[in-house]
């Protein structure tokens, strides 16, 4: 995969009856293969705004995105699975729209702490077994853009733990690009190599620094680089 390059120069939401609301700015960002970067700001910045231009499911902005790649894996904070079909229906639906052959479903369910789920329907899953599940049907594409939106949010405790420790083996494969939406630099330190900041909206990029080693088991010391 070659460098992806973001570049966008201004996103802006229509809002019925006023002013568009100006959401991003000049936000340049180069995606090198293999790299793993965390989006941080602060709440309603725009992060959701940038995958979705990143991934091209929002083409409406100013400025362009170079070297998409064609297999992308989502894993939205709503799981977003097709209730009526089974999980391991999901997963061939999404590798058959890529013109992939099938995939080894039960291989990929396992992976994400799912054997033995593939007949079952994804309504009788919590957030959490949904979430993973979701995982499994984004690297069922054999992703080479993997785009992760604040995969822990609303989890309880163990299933946070749970979903971080499949999140690190996968990215510690190397095997896929990823950018992963966080709230928490205690995430981006685990998991990132990279973490860009973005300021309150509408955002512009206010910091891109490499995850210093040191933070992997101190993340304040990622916290003083993202402020100094
Ligand atoms: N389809 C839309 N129409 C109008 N406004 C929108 C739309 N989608 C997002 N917005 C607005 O754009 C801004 C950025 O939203 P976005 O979801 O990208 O932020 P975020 O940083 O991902 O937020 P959070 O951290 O809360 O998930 C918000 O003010 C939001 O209300």
């Amino acid at each position: 995969m070659p460098l992806l390059e973001l570049r966008i120069r201004r996103k802006a939401q229509p809002r019925a009856g006023g002013p568009a609301l100006e959401v991003l700015r000049d936000v340049a960002l180069d995606f090198p293969p293999g790299s793993v970067t965390a989006l941080l700001g602060p709440s309603g910045c725009g992060k959701t705004t940038l995958l979705r231009i990143l991934t091209g499911l929002d083409t409406a902005f100013e400025g362009e995105v170079r070297h998409r790649p064609r297999r992308i894996g989502m894993v939205f904070q709503e799981p977003r699975l097709l209730p009526w079909r089974s999980l391991a229906e999901n997963l061939r639906i999404v590798a058959a729209a890529a013109g992939l052959p099938p995939p080894p479903v039960e291989a990929l369910l396992a992976r994400v702490g799912l054997e033995g789920w593939a007949p079952r329907l994804p309504g009788e899953l919590s957030l959490g077994m949904a979430r993973r599940a979701a995982l499994a049907r984004a690297l069922a594409v054999r992703p080479e853009l993997l785009v992760l939106d604040e995969p822990f949010a609303s989890l309880d405790a163990a299933n946070a733990v749970r979903m971080r420790a499949v999140i690190a083996a996968v990215l510690a494969e190397g095997a896929t690009t990823a950018v992963l939406v966080t709230h928490a630099v205690e995430d981006a330190a685990a998991l990132a190599g990279r973490v860009a900041m973005l300021t309150p909206r509408p955002a512009t990029l206010s910091a891109l620094v490499a995850v210093p080693e040191a933070a992997r088991r101190e993340p304040a010391v990622l916290q003083s680089a993202l402020a100094g």
